[in-house]
């Protein structure tokens, strides 16, 4: 039996398994030896087809990296194309774009990388057509637009969700609050530090889920309420959580009572690529969705420049991360930094490595002599 097909079997058992108490932990173990199999496809393993676990050679470059997924001709090439000037054949046909097309655009002093991918359908992350280069290279990106066709029925929608989560992509997730410690010996240990008891994970379940990992001795810690799927994950370790935005496309095609009811999808924003309907939106949307901060730098005795920020990707990066994204050695050199901008009350402030920095804050670094 090929990985694809015993993944298919277990998929149909946990279908046909009612979910309530007494099979919480046969689902668990169902999920977690669910999980297994798709990282032996993601991996390459013993799989048929589909080009293996490698993407589309695309050289990284600019700031951040977003990938266009979607089904066949929902106007991704022409989106690419509107946006970044870099030409993406489009036509009306499916499959019109074969390989990866990078694109690239300007917006607030960062460059971003956009890439055109093919088409997918049901079925890619298990080997259907592309889909797993298309899926693997998606995996490289620091945001995903999903593009959809507003006139299209919203269960494509799901049906992407669902090939991308084969693939271990989380969308709009953060990585789940609890702590998995191996240890040597003692056993199983679970313990929840929230103030109300958890809901979706119990002593025996979370043991059935170890146990399929062959880890017998191991604390557990929960912060948050997570689900045995999540347990896995970080079982797993080879998740990627990303920011996404969902690209309504062609709303020029459908009338305005149509539009409204689309608009109840979180994430979503609207837009005709064809004549170029709220790409502002859809750009602010992608700005602030990406959490990147700009920090100008000033060498001493001149202006900064602002046309050519750092771009640093945490909420709210040190000083230190600003000297780590210039220069790996350059936090060693460091004696103290120059700070103009919102993140000090003195202009300039004099500040260490530890200090939080603004958007748009302008840093002088001073090395040790
Ligand atoms: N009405 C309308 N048509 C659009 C829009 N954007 C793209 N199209 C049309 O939709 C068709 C498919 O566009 P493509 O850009 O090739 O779509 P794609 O998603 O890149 O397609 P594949 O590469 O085949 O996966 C073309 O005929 C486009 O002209 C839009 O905003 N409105
Ligand atoms: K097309
Ligand atoms: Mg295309």
């Amino acid at each position: 039996m090929s990985v694809a097909q015993k993944i298919a079997e277990i998929e149909e058992e946990m279908a046909r398994t009612q979910k309530n108490k007494a099979t919480a932990k046969h689902l668990g173990l169902l999920k977690a030896k669910l999980a297994k199999l798709r990282t032996e496809l993601l991996i390459g393993g013993k799989s048929g087809g589909g080009g293996g676990g490698d993407g589309f050679d695309v050289a990284k470059s600019g700031d951040t990296r977003i990938g266009f997924v979607g089904f066949p001709s929902v106007g991704k090439s022409t989106l690419l194309t509107k946006l970044t000037g870099t030409f993406s054949e489009a036509a009306s046909y499916e499959f019109t774009t074969l390989v990866a097309t990078p694109g690239q655009l300007h917006y607030k002093g960062a460059k971003i990388q956009m890439i055109d991918l093919p088409g997918i359908i049901e079925g890619a992350k298990d080997g259907k057509g592309r889909g797993r280069q298309v899926i693997a290279t998606a995996r490289t990106c620091n945001m995903l637009y999903i593009v959809l066709d507003a006139s299209k029925p919203m269960t494509h929608k799901k049906i992407i969700e669902k090939e991308l989560y084969g693939f271990n992509i989380r969308l709009n997730a953060k990585p789940p609050g609890m702590l998995v410690r191996k240890k040597d010996k003692g056993g199983i240990a679970f313990t929840n530090t929230m103030s109300e008891k958890p809901r979706n994970l119990d002593l025996e379940t979370v043991t059935a889920i170890l146990r399929e990992y062959k880890i017998h001795n191991c604390d557990v810690v929960l912060r948050e309420d997570c689900t045995p799927d999540q347990l896995i994950d970080v079982l797993e370790g080879n998740i990627v959580y990303m920011p996404c935005i969902y690209v309504l496309n062609k709303i020029d095609a459908i009338t305005m009572e149509e539009l409204e009811l689309l608009s109840q999808v979180p994430h979503y924003v609207p837009i005709s690529a064809k004549d170029e309907w709220n790409f502002d939106e859809l750009l602010e949307t992608t700005w602030s969705m990406l959490n990147m901060i700009r920090i100008y730098t000033k060498p001493k005795g001149q202006i900064p420049d602002l046309s050519a920020p750092v771009i640093l990707h945490q909420k709210n990066p040190t000083v230190e991360a600003f000297c780590m994204r210039l220069h790996r050695t350059l936090a060693k050199e460091f004696k103290h930094a120059r700070v103009w901008g919102n993140s000090v009350r003195h202009q300039p402030q004099i500040v260490g490595l530890s200090h939080v920095l603004q958007d748009e804050d302008v840093v002088q670094i001073i090395k040790k002599v």
